[in-house]
């Protein structure tokens, strides 16, 4: 069983994804949707080096997709141990060492003897790199959060476009400072964004735990669904959004960016606006006149207003 929320009519197994030990990775069935799911369920799935390498694939892979228009990323569950549920909860500690952290035993990911494998295995905190591509991903990444959202794990679904959580067993809790440890990007100055600057400080500097009822009342998650539909309606949603126009979604989310992402939002949404302006007769005048070693001739194509 991948976790008893999940649906096995739902999806299809991505091949090539068998490899990963700490995630788990499938295709919507009949929807263009990928599910991507922590499996660490005993760890609260807190992430070691290896698992945000893992990570990071899976949504490199969807994002590369073209058919796909829509991630949702969640945890498994419950704990074999205690019945306990999480969608994150962040780094995990015991691997942690001073300058980040560290791959051991089952988390290396080579062979000894290899140099580049020298290289990572010093210490790493790349669930910041993880945040980037969520934060660049051009369709929508969806928060599903069925237990302990925690540290790390907070920023993630912090960062993430939407956020559905559990009624019954999500948990909001920044402990950040308590492991001597900050999030000073994302996790914590758009969390302001989202929450407002008294609402963010608290969540960091007291550390008390919000139920799902309380996240959305805060504006940092969108909705509580009772826990046994929880990725029901995930997909529900995500369906909903991964078949409306690819171009406007994208168009969209880069704009909800950008103010916040000064210059490199300014050049994610520019980059974007140059492939729609590349699609234009006028843009391929331009292209065929420097081929064709002529002067282009825009006379035909207005100056709109
Ligand atoms: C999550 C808890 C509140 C859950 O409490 P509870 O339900 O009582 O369960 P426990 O019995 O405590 O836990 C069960 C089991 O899981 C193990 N575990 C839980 N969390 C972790 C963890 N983070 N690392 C390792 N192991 C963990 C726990 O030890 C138990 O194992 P047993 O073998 O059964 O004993 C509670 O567990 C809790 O508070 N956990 C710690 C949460 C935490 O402090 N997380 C780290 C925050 S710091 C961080 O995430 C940094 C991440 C990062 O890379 C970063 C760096 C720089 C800038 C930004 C970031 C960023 O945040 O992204």
């Amino acid at each position: 069983m991948v976790s008893e929320l999940f649906d096995p009519a739902q999806w299809d197994d991505v091949e090539g994804t068998e490899v990963f030990d700490d995630i788990t990775y499938h295709r919507g069935h009949e929807v263009p949707v990928v599910r991507i799911a922590f499996d660490r369920p005993e760890q609260r799935n807190a992430f070691r080096p290896g698992t945000v390498d893992e990570l990071y694939a899976a949504l490199d892979h969807a994002r590369k997709q073209a058919d796909i228009g829509c991630i949702l990323l969640t945890g498994n569950g419950p704990s074999e141990d205690d019945g306990g549920w999480a969608f994150s909860a962040g780094g995990d500690q015991s691997v942690r060492g001073e300058s980040g952290y560290e791959y051991r035993d089952d988390d290396e990911p080579a062979d000894d003897e290899d140099t580049l494998v020298r290289e990572a295995k010093a210490g790493r905190l790349h669930i910041l790199e993880v945040q980037r591509l969520i934060r660049f991903m051009p369709k929508p990444v969806v928060a599903v959060v069925p237990g302990w959202a925690v540290g790390g794990g907070h920023s993630l679904h912090v960062i993430c476009d939407l956020t559905l959580a559990s009624k019954e067993h999500a948990k909001f809790l920044q402990t950040d400072p308590d492991v001597a440890s900050f999030d000073g990007g994302f996790g914590s100055a758009y969390l302001a964004k989202q929450i407002g600057q008294k609402k963010a400080r608290e969540v960091f500097f007291r550390g008390k735990t919000y139920s799902a009822a309380e996240a959305v009342e805060m504006g940092m998650a969108n909705e509580a669904i009772p826990h046994a539909e929880l990725e029901d309606i995930a997909i529900e949603w995500a369906n909903e959004m991964a078949t409306k126009s690819p171009t406007a979604i994208r168009m969209l989310k880069y704009a909800f960016n950008l103010a916040d992402d000064g210059l490199v939002g300014q050049q994610v949404f520019a980059g974007e606006a140059t492939r729609l302006a590349y699609m234009t007769d006028e843009a391929r005048e331009g292209r065929n006149a420097f081929l064709e070693g002529r002067d282009p001739d825009f006379s035909s194509y207005p100056w709109h207003y």
